[in-house]
């Protein structure tokens, strides 16, 4: 039976009605739950409370709440939900920084990740994100009808050389292909809904394998064993280099050198090592499958908008010239305006973390009169954010424009651009955002210099986006087929990316 709860006279905010024992598990579709969280906020506003079984989910619709809540209060808004940490110990995940709770151990693993992606550091890796650049395009060229894994393969290189110096294969790596069958399992299990279910049921776990509907426990068997090849090769690989006089610069390196300068005693070294091998693990989690999603959803932007396509295509040549003389480079950045317009507009239209990571609450709260209490799972839905028609007139359409006004290249004094909601808030914040920022650049540049991106034939879906269909879990993105028309010969292609190198 559901306890009677203690709000000290106090409401909960508003929402819907929920069934006995279960909560407000009717109408939400589980693979996609932002879209029954935001028709909620319609009716019930920017703040809304649920329950799933014993879980309070707390839902803020609104970036005006979120930086209420995530920013100002940081203090009590800034851990992780407990029963979706005890889902990352079932899969072997628990060391994920993302998802540590607020903690001595999560600001060591925060500061690992701060010496390596702050903005000033950022622009060291831009040769890594070019050359990367340079493959994606090389890549499509050659296979474009499997653009996806391209992607992947993109997102995945790239953090790879910045956090360990390792380099993959241009093409069907076999340890991007691992990370990548270990993030599908992370992006499907890892979610408070799941959470939820679990907590209140954890005879779940206890299922045997082979059981239909089982999948949840086979994730957790297979990702186990994923766990320590992602984990110690890379890792291993750095400390080999190290040893050898052989070590680039990389976040591993960097941070295990910055050990050795330090005089502490073995049982210090030891937690800072655990630390770097550990946060270094969940980088790529968290840079790779957000990474790819985005230019997903910028791909569908350009098959969905060829005038948006046309007009930036006409600013890259108004650049690199229409004969394409060479490929575009970092410096050309300030002189495109329209493109910096069109990254900002993708990372709008559909945030492709659409709830953000979850956040929870330290103490009870009262905010505007309303209860918010202790240990509840608290989400910024992002996607609400992004929809909201008065910052975003006609929100559901492509609209580079809108940020013509306000695109900045460089980083806003206060560090909060237009769309910073898809970053996420208060002291979890994205780490990676402004290499992510300049990964997207990298592609999206290239990608328009070299192709057109078309429509396939009979695929008939509307501006809106309306009927696409979408991955679910944390992060989403859409699935479609899209044709790469190059715009210039291979030969010519090929002959600037190796003059460029
Ligand atoms: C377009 C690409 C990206 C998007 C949309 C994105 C989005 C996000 C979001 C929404 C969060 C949750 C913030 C919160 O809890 O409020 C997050 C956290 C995080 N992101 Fe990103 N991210 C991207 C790329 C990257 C990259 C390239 C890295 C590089 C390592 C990265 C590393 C992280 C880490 C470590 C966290 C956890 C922070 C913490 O819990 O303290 N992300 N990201």
């Amino acid at each position: 039976l559901q306890k009677k709860r203690d709000t000290k006279g106090l409401p909960l905010p508003p929402g819907p009605p929920p069934l006995p024992f279960v909560g407000n598990v009717v109408g939400i579709d589980t693979d996609h739950p932002w879209l029954a969280y935001s028709r909620w906020g319609a009716e019930y506003g920017e703040l809304v409370y649920s329950r799933l079984f014993s879980q309070d989910i707390v839902i803020i619709n609104s970036e005006r709440v979120a930086h209420d809540l995530l920013d100002r209060r940081s203090h009590n808004y800034s851990t992780r939900p407990p029963g979706l940490m005890h889902v990352l110990d079932f899969f072997g995940t628990e060391f994920a920084s993302i998802f540590l709770p607020y903690s001595d151990r999560w600001r060591l693993h925060r500061r690992i990740f701060h010496q390596a992606f702050r903005l000033e550091a950022a622009p060291s890796f831009r040769p890594i994100q070019m050359r990367n650049a340079h493959n994606l395009i090389l890549n499509l060229l050659a296979s474009s009808e499997v653009y996806g894994s391209h992607l992947h393969t993109f997102s995945t290189s790239i953090i790879m050389s910045i956090v360990y110096d390792y380099s993959t294969a241009p093409l069907n790596d076999p340890f991007v292909a691992l990370v990548e069958r270990s993030l599908e399992i992370s992006v499907r299990e890892l979610r408070p809904e799941v959470a939820a279910v679990v907590s209140e049921f954890p005879i779940l776990e206890k299922l045997p394998p082979w059981l239909p509907g089982a999948s949840f426990v086979r994730g957790a068997i297979l990702q186990r064993t994923l766990v320590p090849m992602i984990v110690d090769t890379p890792f291993e690989h750095v400390k080999k280099n190290m040893a050898a006089g052989t070590a680039a610069p990389s976040m591993v390196s960097d941070a295990l050198r910055r050990i050795s300068e330090k005089a502490i005693n073995e049982e210090e070294v030891a937690v800072l090592e655990k630390a770097i091998k550990e946060a270094s693990a969940s980088g790529y989690a968290a840079a790779s499958e957000t990474t790819t999603s985005t230019l997903y959803v910028f791909l569908l932007a350009m098959v969905l908008y060829p005038e948006v396509q046309a007009r930036a295509q006409a600013e890259i040549d108004s650049v690199i010239g229409e004969a394409i003389e060479r490929l575009p480079d970092w410096d050309d950045r300030a002189s495109m305006p329209y493109i910096n317009a069109v990254i900002q507009e993708t990372l709008r239209w559909f945030p492709v973390v659409p709830l953000g990571i979850p956040h929870a609450t330290v103490n009870d709260d009262v905010y505007e009169g309303l209860y918010i209490p202790k240990g509840a799972t608290v989400m910024a839905n992002t996607w609400s954010m992004a929809r909201n028609p008065e910052k975003y007139p006609n929100p559901t359409k492509f609209m580079p424009e809108r940020h013509m006004s306000k695109v900045a290249v460089e980083e806003p004094p206060n560090g909060r651009d237009d769309i910073s909601f898809a970053f996420g808030f208060g002291r979890r914040v994205c780490v990676g955002r402004h290499v992510a920022d300049a990964s997207l650049f990298a592609a999206v540049v290239n990608i328009l210099a070299v192709f057109r991106v078309e429509r396939a034939q009979g695929w008939n879906i509307g501006p809106d986006a309306e009927g696409v269909k979408w991955t679910g879990g944390v992060t989403t993105h859409p699935v479609f087929p899209c044709i790469f028309t190059p715009r210039h010969s291979k030969e010519r292609v090929s002959q600037l990316i190796k003059a460029q190198r």
